[in-house]
């Protein structure tokens, strides 16, 4: 197998790895909008938890444009299919992928062995495309059978993922270690098969520990803010489990990568589906945050007891429930961990944080990429000193999801200590 580019490219790179969401931001994956999100329609958009049927070409140019946007900011830009190419080159990944794509109960032997066939028999670039964008009863050329007779033409054999624009959930870096989440709607669960091949096969990768995995309890990443080195929040809510959190934070403190993990409870509603849709930071100690629910926010702080108990096991401490803020302050070991509210009233507060306005991207601390759309809280990020590099999302934004969730960082420079 020839080197890829995105390993020459590593030579020279940053260690991989993050411990806040602010310091300067050196590589991202991204993965741009491809044939996947031509496979919505008006009948199972729902389904694959787009709010709308996206122009593709549209929110590609839009896609290139955030790209770009990063790139001028020294930003090594890495998309996932490549990698999923560069990976599926090598035959035991190629095999790998193609058994968990086919596990589904719904093919049928037939079906499965046609299919397994077909797959081993294209090429990376192919698998790739059939791996994402998904395949169609009405597409398949052979193992017709009682599966294929009386599934609809239009059914899917192999389910397309056009979440995976969303590249923030499907893995989180914390410091060198990269965890592999698990996602919790149906629509999105084979995403992390795809990210945990790429990161556990991919030369540029390999090697590289791991935390976390899909067969473990929820989390995902847009529910998992690095707020300082050592602090981490996360989300519980319609995606992230009570019990997905206590496993984070067993396998956090047991590699010694924080010390606290204060564990946010969000409304279980589409319009707050993961932390990061609420709030986002855009300085060490300045959060851009929905005022709607900024009073309610509370957290509890978890932290790992001592001694451990008789057995040697990790006890965890888990403190009252506190305002966000304050928990949040204390942990991070600053006075005061400053609010920008979203727009200014309540209405425009709430159109703003339903389309993405709470969800920036930090290039550095006080650089923070955001959809133009939301001009009242892009003019209120202004007020408070963040400089903000606007990008279009009219067509991105139909997933719900803004710069942050469509991001996985790879490396960060640490903030210093
Ligand atoms: N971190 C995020 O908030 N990601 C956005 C995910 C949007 C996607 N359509 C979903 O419903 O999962």
């Amino acid at each position: 197998m020839s080197e890829p580019a995105s390993t020459d490219a590593a030579r020279n790179a940053v260690p991989h790895g993050a411990d806040s969401e602010v310091g300067r931001l050196r590589t991202v994956v991204l993965h741009r909008p491809g044939p996947e999100l031509k496979r919505l329609t008006p009948r199972n958009n729902d389904k694959l938890l787009f709010d709308g049927i996206p122009w593709v070409a549209r929110a590609q140019e839009e896609h290139d444009a955030f790209a770009e946007a990063l790139r001028g900011r020294d930003v090594e830009v890495l998309y996932l299919t490549e990698l999923l190419t560069e990976t599926l080159e090598q035959e035991s990944a190629r095999n790998h992928a193609i058994t968990s794509a086919l596990t589904g109960l719904h093919l049928g032997d037939t079906m499965r062995g046609y299919l397994a066939g077909f797959l081993r028999d294209a090429s990376p670039a192919e698998l790739t495309e059939y791996l994402t964008a998904g395949i169609r009863n009405d597409e398949v050329r052979g193992g017709f059978g009682l599966v294929t007779s009386l599934l609809a033409r239009d059914d899917f054999l192999v389910d397309p993922l056009p979440n995976l624009l969303f590249t923030r959930d499907s893995s989180v870096w914390v410091r060198d270690r990269v965890a592999i989440t698990s996602l919790s709607m149906p629509a999105r669960k084979r995403e992390t098969q795809l990210t945990e091949l790429i990161y556990t096969e991919h030369p540029r990768f390999r090697g590289t520990r791991r935390l976390h995995g899909w067969h473990n309890e929820h989390v995902e990443g847009g529910d998992v803010l690095l707020l300082a080195p050592g602090v981490i929040a996360v989300g519980v809510g319609e995606r992230t489990t009570p019990a997905g959190v206590e496993r984070l934070a067993r396998q956090v403190f047991h590699a010694d990568l924080a010390h606290t993990v204060l564990a946010v409870p969000i409304a279980q509603e589409r319009a707050t589906m993961h932390l990061d849709t609420v709030c986002t930071m855009v300085d060490v100690d300045k959060i851009v945050m929905y005022p709607n629910i900024a009073d309610s926010l509370t957290a509890y702080a978890v932290t790992l007891a001592e001694p451990a108990d008789d057995a040697g096991a990790q006890v965890l401490e888990v403190a009252r429930a506190e305002p966000f803020l304050v928990a949040a302050a204390r942990a991070m070991g600053i006075d005061a961990l400053h609010q920008i509210d979203t727009g200014l009233d309540p209405v425009t507060a709430e159109r703003e944080q339903w389309d993405d306005g709470n969800n920036t991207l930090a290039l550095a601390p006080r650089v923070a990429v955001a959809y133009e759309r939301n001009v009242e809280t892009n003019d209120r990020l202004e007020a408070a000193g963040i400089e903000v590099v606007r990008i279009a999302g009219s067509e991105l934004g139909s997933g719900r999801g803004g710069p942050r969730c469509m991001s996985c960082p790879v490396a960060r420079d640490p903030l210093p200590a």
